[in-house]
């Protein structure tokens, strides 16, 4: 078993959510970063709510986005690593999982994304969320901050340090991402289970 997954199953069992502080290393960190500045062009303005629904209000998120499709061979090793996380979570939890649903994320200077659950409303396919951070040494002054909400009304603050994985499940637990100071890079997804 890879190193780091062990941590990341017992936290899901025992918390809900589990931070990994070194999921990939820097030198991965920098490919997926360069990677994704090289399709800078292709990104839009992230939006709300699904479909019909989807609208883009720079008020509750500021952040860009680009989807991953599973067979982008660009990210093929943070893919298949993320897909052999997906089967061991699925062997010791029985989760389900059938699919990454992922994208990249830039949180331009000055943007945020407010306080939400992963879940769109009537839908619970969204099992677990997973934010992989890609910013080389990110400082506590540059904020862009995940704030985790827990159970208990207390919040956990995450900084988005290169490399660091974050899961936790998605129906459970409101957060947000504090104002950036910085850009504030990510491949960001979501563990899905097939709707019935
Ligand atoms: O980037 C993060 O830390 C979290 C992003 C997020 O909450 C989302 O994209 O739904
Ligand atoms: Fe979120």
């Amino acid at each position: 078993m890879a190193t780091g997954i062990e941590s990341i199953i017992d936290g899901l069992a025992e918390h809900g959510f589990a931070v990994i502080p070194a999921f990939l290393e820097s030198t991965e960190v920098n490919i997926l970063a360069s990677v994704m500045q090289e399709r800078r062009d292709l990104f839009h303005r992230a939006g709300v709510g699904r479909q019909a629904g989807h609208t883009v209000i720079e008020k509750v998120r500021g952040d860009d986005i680009c989807w991953v499709e599973p067979t982008d061979t660009i990210a093929a090793k943070v893919l298949s690593q993320l897909d052999d996380l997906k089967n061991e979570l699925n062997a010791a939890l029985y989760l389900g999982l059938s699919e990454l649903e992922c994208h990249f994320a830039a949180y331009p200077i000055g943007s945020f994304y407010s306080r939400h659950l992963d879940q769109h409303r009537g839908e619970d396919a969204r099992v677990i969320t997973m934010v992989l951070y890609l910013n080389p040494e990110w400082e506590k002054d540059d904020g862009g901050e995940l704030r985790l909400y827990l159970d208990d009304a207390s919040y956990l603050d995450i900084l988005p340090e290169g490399g660091k994985l974050v899961v936790f499940l998605s129906n459970r637990f409101e957060h947000e991402v504090s104002i950036s100071k910085r850009e504030r890079l990510s491949l960001t997804g979501w563990f899905r289970r097939r709707s019935m």
